[in-house]
């Protein structure tokens, strides 16, 4: 399974997220400057953590403007896996693969430590090693995680189990209904304002983020290589 991570201008998550497929899958992997357009060697995209264009405007604004989009908007269309982590969860809102919006910290700070997750859907082709209600712990790294839709909108992601995780002790950020990562309709396209690729080793305090790159290998192969 071949993989794409698309490295923007800020970017500073896109190495970590290369390691962790090289570390965890040993996949094919390569990081793709946000200025080429053609994903359609790959089978699965990872849009990476970090601060795309200063975050200026707001996180995630300008970035999905960037010609790589283009690619990543024609994988999600045609059901390969797209996961956003942290910033690639601001950009996959900002572009409207995902619904809702990302507004800033409801305390004004940068948060940067482990939290504990529950994973709310274990079918998603990126949860399907982990158990319904299971708590993982993943670290956070944010200032603009507090994640926003209105009532129709929640609704509709409950209704569709669309809510992948929840965060568990507390609320870091002030996230609607404790949001910490959904996923689109049809559950090839997942939002995460967690790290996962920071949870892959003893080291890194907690390896509960593995389950998800092997989720994403094990959906990708029984699909025939393309997710
Ligand atoms: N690690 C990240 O991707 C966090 C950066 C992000 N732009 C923020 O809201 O702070």
């Amino acid at each position: 399974m071949r993989f794409a991570v698309p490295v923007f201008p800020g970017s500073n998550c896109d190495m970590d997220c290369v390691h962790a497929i090289e570390d965890v899958l040993g996949e094919p992997v390569s990081p793709v400057w946000h200025q080429e357009s053609d994903l359609s060697r790959y089978d699965a995209v990872i849009l990476p953590g970090g601060f795309s264009y200063g975050d200026y405007l707001r996180s995630g604004a300008l970035a999905q403007f960037s010609p790589v989009m283009q690619g990543v908007r024609e994988a999600a269309v045609s059901g390969k896996l797209v996961i956003g982590i942290c910033n690639g969860f601001q950009i996959l809102l900002e572009c409207g693969l995902l619904p809702g919006a990302m507004l800033k910290n409801r305390d004004l700070k940068f948060r940067c430590e482990i939290q504990t997750l529950c994973v709310e859907n274990a079918k998603t082709p990126f949860t399907r090693t982990y158990e319904d209600g299971e708590r993982i712990r993943i670290p956070i790294a944010h200032q603009e995680g507090n994640y926003y839709c209105d009532q129709e909108t929640l609704s509709g992601l409950k209704a569709n189990g669309q809510i992948v995780f929840r965060y568990v002790d507390e609320n870091p950020n002030g996230s609607v209904d404790r949001i910490a990562g959904i996923c689109n309709r049809e559950g090839n396209v997942l939002g995460m304002m967690p790290h996962p690729e920071r949870a892959i080793h003893e080291w890194m305090g907690t390896e509960d983020g593995r389950r998800l790159f092997e989720s994403m290998l094990q959906y990708g192969r029984r699909n025939g290589g393309a997710a």
